[in-house]
């Protein structure tokens, strides 16, 4: 099967200071794959530079048959890449609905009925849009970044360090909402992380990262049977 995503040789930097060094891996559609890594090793970095945000010095991205190395973020967004940030960058002063609809922006077709779409996977946010993102806790706002981002009608999230600063009780909601999204949507995932749990109980497949360069490949059934070692050590 064609790949979703084929990275290959990617590089990046920050200024003179090299940070990917050549990182290459695929990915098949409907795909979870967890990427699991130390602080500092490049896992952001090399969301960013996937999304565009960062510009790549060296390799290539193809995604869905297409090369968006040199494309500009929102080019890539209309592709259907979507990226939920480190943090999550809610607009604290505007309401839960107020946030969905910044997400409808970089639709390929701004259609609102997308909004009641994605809440079907949210209960949590219905009892909540007239509240200001500022006034959520941690884990209701990554249910409402990981919900703008699905407002784009992305085929590829790429979550960044989903349950940093979140209690354990909405981990478990999130992990349910993201297994659930899988079924229903047709949604490929990479979920970037330092918690094993949580990557274990969604990933597919799991990659380390070390020092900007993938270091190993996990596959489901090692990651059950909790042998991990070699790819996140
Ligand atoms: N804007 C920036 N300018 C310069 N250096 C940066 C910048 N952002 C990150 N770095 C450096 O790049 C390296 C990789 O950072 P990155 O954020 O990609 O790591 P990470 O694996 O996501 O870590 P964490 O889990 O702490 O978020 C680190 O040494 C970091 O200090």
């Amino acid at each position: 099967m064609n790949a979703l995503l084929d990275v290959e040789g990617l590089r990046a930097s920050y200024g003179r200071v090299p940070i990917l060094m050549g990182v290459d891996f695929t990915l098949a559609p409907g795909e979870y794959l967890g990427i699991l890594g130390h602080n500092g090793m490049g896992k952001t970095t090399l969301m960013r530079t996937l999304m565009g945000h960062l510009p790549a010095d060296a390799g290539a991205v193809r995604f869905s048959g297409t090369d968006v190395t040199r494309l500009p973020i929102h080019q890539r967004a209309r592709l259907g890449l979507g990226l939920v940030p480190q943090g999550r960058e809610i607009f604290s002063t505007l309401s839960v609905r107020e946030n969905l609809r910044m997400g409808l922006a970089s639709a390929p077709k701004e259609d609102p009925r997308i909004i009641d779409d994605v809440l079907a996977d949210f209960p949590r946010l219905v009892r909540l849009l007239d509240r200001r993102g500022g006034a959520l806790s941690g884990g209701e706002q990554q249910l409402l970044a990981l919900a703008r981002c699905l407002c784009t009608r992305p085929k590829l999230v790429l979550l960044d360090e989903p349950t940093e600063g979140i209690q354990p009780s909405i981990i478990e909601e999130i992990i349910e909402t993201l297994l659930a999204l899988k079924k229903r949507w047709d949604l490929s995932m990479i979920i970037v992380e330092q918690n094993l749990d949580f990557i274990t109980s969604l990933s597919d497949r799991v990659l380390g990262i070390q020092k900007g360069r993938i270091t190993g490949e996990v596959s489901r059934e090692d990651l059950l049977a909790g042998r991990i070692g070699m790819a996140a050590a």
